[in-house]
């Protein structure tokens, strides 16, 4: 059941993610709570005084509202006058303001209702009206600018625009209250009516821009004004629109920047945990221990999935609970939506990214920068807002084109002209009731024209976003297919169109002919190709090439024509040079990496076409630890172990005894970030061998280990190796020599010998191994010409600066060899004696891996 396998698998790596948050949990915390941190900051700056605020005319109350008058000299009198009265706008203003004003007030030419608002004709009339009723007029507005098509005026120029869409007007106010007198009943009416007036343009805009019904109440009548022979004073004030008050204005300006850093911050998270996976080598480590590689990705999908929604929620609930009407007056879901799809859209630009890293350090440097350049780009978009996108679709010229088609694939591009858009809309909707709903989200809040209707609506910057992260979910996976991850190996750019990449064909080996062998390599090479061989694990002519994308020149051959067969209950050690192929051929037999030619068949399956089957049967212990820090040994093993598929019941007896057999069941509970190099390296081969897998592979198990700890895995592989295949790497020759039922020694990605230990140190020892140090180097070539004198046959096999190693061949003869004994005696008694000191010993590994090496070298 493929299927089940990789929702089980999932689900372990979805635990893995949860223990290491929680475990990690201060980190955990920073990401989740950081859009509260910005909203918080938010706040503060909507509190603090503004440091503009000297050189600013003060902000107005909105919570003010104009009150009713009370007649104070005749027995009716008139809360405001207008004019003009012929102008459309002017009226719907008007209308707007009496709805909207708290108490409602009514329009009325019926200047006899008291405390009607009543429209005049021109100014001249308002004027005439108040000299001819002193004191029964509490307040007038005259507006002086009132561009008839408010937002639709001279597009094409966006400066003129801008000055098109200003409206002007006086307050002017009865300041001849007799209730001076009595101060608690005089009202000033400036302040109230310039709010007013505010809120109703204000209302007039929102309510335009989302097509709703702008007027939706008003009206009234009223008794005649009496006249009174009272002269009024009028003083006025001229005010221009708009004018905010701190809070707004800080939501306004600075909104966009601060939602953003507060969504950026999980995005830099995320790409520092998956690059630190990568670059730990973690995720190649579970695949060749039989991890899906796209159960991977999902379980990372997944787990970002949640924290996006936790960070959404908490930012719209910090939000709301800070009293910005961005998030009271809009509709949840338009809010969910416009913070849930930008951070998945960054989840999936964090993916698509991360396929070209392989580090930490630089997938934190990319995150931090895209924050920066993202953060100025909010910051020009919040101070700019919709001024910097008419100018955009303004015209359809190449350079405007260009723009838009670079900032299109910003999803920081698309997120700040939804948070602009409903900014339009809610900034003042404490006070003008107008709310952002689900409906609005089709309005263009941009003042369209003939030439840019083209602005994007709210709608289609969110279905933008959504289409981005499709995009850059299927460029992620495509570019993690072709880049060369860190284990070198990549698919062609048409890897999608082969057959064999969706199952439909099996992929079918391809075979070289191989280059120039010894006869007993070319032995192996042809039971290897026996079709009656029936040995477990039967390589034939396994290659790797890694190709240099720009310059073919300078392709790595790192595995050449590999050809062997393994039987059971043996352990094959591979020797060689730093990078003469060890790790590639684990990497080929476990299926991390293709080969570019040849096949090997494990128990009959074939890493080429079956590496599923193949797994089922392998286990690994990678070079580098396959480890959490935040995670103990205990919980190492339990995650294997089920990743392994062993059964609930036989789990807890497995795991305590491959604890038992690392000597680690003491420190079991403990995170593994108070283990040693050591103990970690013991966890890691108690990980390879857990669930009883028929062959493991060791690459260098014991490097880090001290001496005892050693000899205590030398025993544990002994005792495993009964029924099992072990392959070995290591670059001991103690450990060959100690483990290995076969060696063989690659000599750049060439099989350069094959053979057990005792074969291997007649056919390439050197019979005696003669270690010389010299008094001094100078004495160097004195000792040469002695060792050619008396051993005529012996050997030079290495020589470092005062220390010479020479080897004897086993057949010389043993006069010969008494006399050379003899000799060097005496010399020891001489005062003019080159030799410090020196040693004899038989023939070693050591010497055989460098007779071998030397040896394909010369
Ligand atoms: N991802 C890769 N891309 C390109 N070349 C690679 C890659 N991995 C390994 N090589 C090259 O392939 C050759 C064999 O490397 P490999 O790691 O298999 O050697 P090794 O014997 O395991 O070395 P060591 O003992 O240092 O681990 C080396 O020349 C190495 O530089």
């Amino acid at each position: 059941m493929p299927l089940q396998r990789e929702l089980l698998q999932t689900k372990l790596l979805l635990k893995k993610n949860l223990l290491v948050s929680i475990r990690s949990w201060v980190s955990t915390l920073v990401e989740i709570l950081s859009p509260a941190f910005f909203i918080l900051i938010l706040l503060i700056i909507s509190k603090s005084p503004s440091p503009m605020s000297s050189l600013q005319r003060p902000a107005i109350n909105y919570d003010s509202n104009i009150p009713i008058c009370t007649p104070y000299v005749q027995d009716n009198c008139v809360t405001l006058l207008y004019s003009p009265s012929n102008s459309t706008l002017v009226n719907e203003l008007m209308q707007l303001l009496a709805e909207i004003n708290s108490p409602q007030l009514n329009i009325s030419t019926n200047i006899n209702q008291t405390g009607a608002v009543v429209p005049m004709y021109s100014v001249d009339d308002m004027n005439d009206f108040i000299a001819n009723n002193p004191n029964v007029t509490m307040a007038a507005v005259e507006f002086q600018s009132f561009p008839e098509n408010f937002t639709d005026t001279h597009h094409n120029d966006p400066i003129l625009h801008k000055f098109s869409n200003l409206i002007m007007y006086n307050v002017l106010w009865n300041a001849t209250c007799p209730n001076f007198i009595n101060p608690k009943t005089c009202i000033d009416y400036a302040v109230p009516v310039n709010a007013a007036i505010h809120k109703a343009i204000h209302t007039y805009q929102a309510r335009r821009k989302l097509g709703v019904l702008i007027l939706g109440g008003g009206g009234g009548g009223g008794a005649p004004l009496p006249n009174d022979s009272t002269i009024p004073s009028i003083t006025f004030s001229t005010s221009t629109f708009p004018l905010y008050d701190a809070s707004l204005n800080a939501v306004g300006t600075y909104g966009c920047l601060f939602f953003y850093c507060g969504s950026m911050i999980s995005f830099i998270f995320l790409m520092y945990k998956v690059s630190f996976e990568k670059e730990k080598h973690l995720k190649q480590g579970m695949i060749m221990m039989g991890l899906n590689g796209s159960v991977y990705f999902v379980s990372w999908f997944i787990t970002c999935l949640v924290i996006n929604v936790l960070l959404t929620l908490i930012t719209i609930g910090v939000g709301a609970a800070c009293q910005f009407s961005f998030f009271l007056s809009t509709n949840f879901f338009v809010n969910f939506l416009t913070f849930f799809l930008y951070i998945l859209c960054m989840t999936q630009v964090a993916f698509f990214i991360l396929t070209f890293i392989q580090s930490t350090k630089a997938a934190i440097g990319i995150g931090m920068t895209i924050f920066i350049v993202g953060s100025i780009i909010q910051l020009i978009f919040s101070l700019m807002s919709t001024f910097l996108f008419q100018i955009l679709y303004e015209t359809d010229n190449t350079s405007s084109l260009t723009a838009r088609v670079i900032l299109y694939v910003l999803p920081m591009y698309h997120f700040s002209k939804i948070v602009t858009d409903i900014n339009q809309v809610t900034l003042l909707s404490k006070f003008t009731g107008v709310r952002f709903d689900w409906s609005n989200l089709y309005a263009n809040l941009n003042s369209p024209t003939a030439t840019n209707v083209n602005i994007p609506s709210t709608y289609e910057s969110l279905v933008n976003l959504l289409i981005l992260s499709i995009g850059y979910t299927v460029l992620a996976w495509y570019f993690e297919h072709i880049v060369p991850g860190n284990d070198g190996t990549s698919q062609p750019p048409w890897f999608f169109l082969l057959p064999s990449y969706w199952g439909i064909s099996k992929k079918t080996p391809k075979f070289v002919e191989p280059p120039h062998f010894d006869q007993d390599i070319l032995d192996e090479i042809e039971k290897a190709n026996d079709p009656n061989n029936q040995a477990p694990v039967i390589i034939r002519g396994l290659s790797k090439t890694y190709h240099n994308m720009f310059n073919s020149k300078k392709d790595v051959k790192a595995v050449r024509y590999l050809s062997l067969s393994i039987e059971k209950g043996s352990v094959l050690c591979l020797l060689g040079h730093n990078g003469s192929g060890k790790s590639t051929t684990i990497g080929m037999l476990t299926g991390l990496i293709s080969p570019s030619s040849g096949d090997a068949m494990i128990f009959g399956k074939s890493v080429i076409s079956e590496i599923d089957q193949v797994r089922k049967q392998t286990s690994v212990c990678p070079q580098h630890d396959i480890l959490w820090n935040q995670m103990s040994a205990y919980e190492h093993l339990e995650l294997f172990a089920e990743l392994k598929g062993i059964d609930k019941s036989l789990r807890k007896q497995c795991i305590d005894d491959a604890l038992e057999s690392v000597r680690l069941t003491r420190v079991a509970k403990n995170q593994i970030t108070s283990y040693s190099g050591g103990m970690k390296r013991r966890l890691s081969i108690a990980i390879a061998t857990i669930g009883d897998p028929n062959i493991i592979f060791f690459d260098e198990p014991t490097g880090s280990l001290d001496v005892a700890s050693r000899r205590h895995i030398w025993n544990l592989i002994k005792e495993i190796k009964k029924d099992k295949v072990i392959i070995l790497t290591t670059h001991l020759m103690d450990e060959a020599d100690m483990l290995s039922d076969r060696i063989i020694i690659l000599n750049h990605g060439v099989m350069a010998c094959n053979g057990n230990s005792l074969q291997l140190k007649h056919k390439y020892g050197n019979g005696y191994s003669v270690n010389i140090i010299a008094k001094s180097q100078d004495h160097i070539p004195e000792i040469k010409s002695f060792m050619n004198n008396i051993l005529p046959n012996s050997k030079l096999i290495m020589e470092s600066a005062d220390y010479l190693n020479f080897g004897i061949p086993l057949n010389t003869d043993e006069t010969i060899l008494q006399k050379f004994f003899k000799t060097l005696e005496e010399l020891s008694t001489q005062e003019n004696n080159p030799i410090r000191d020196f040693a004899v010993s038989q023939a070693s590994i050591d010497d055989v891996f460098l007779n071998v090496t030397k040896l394909k070298h010369e």
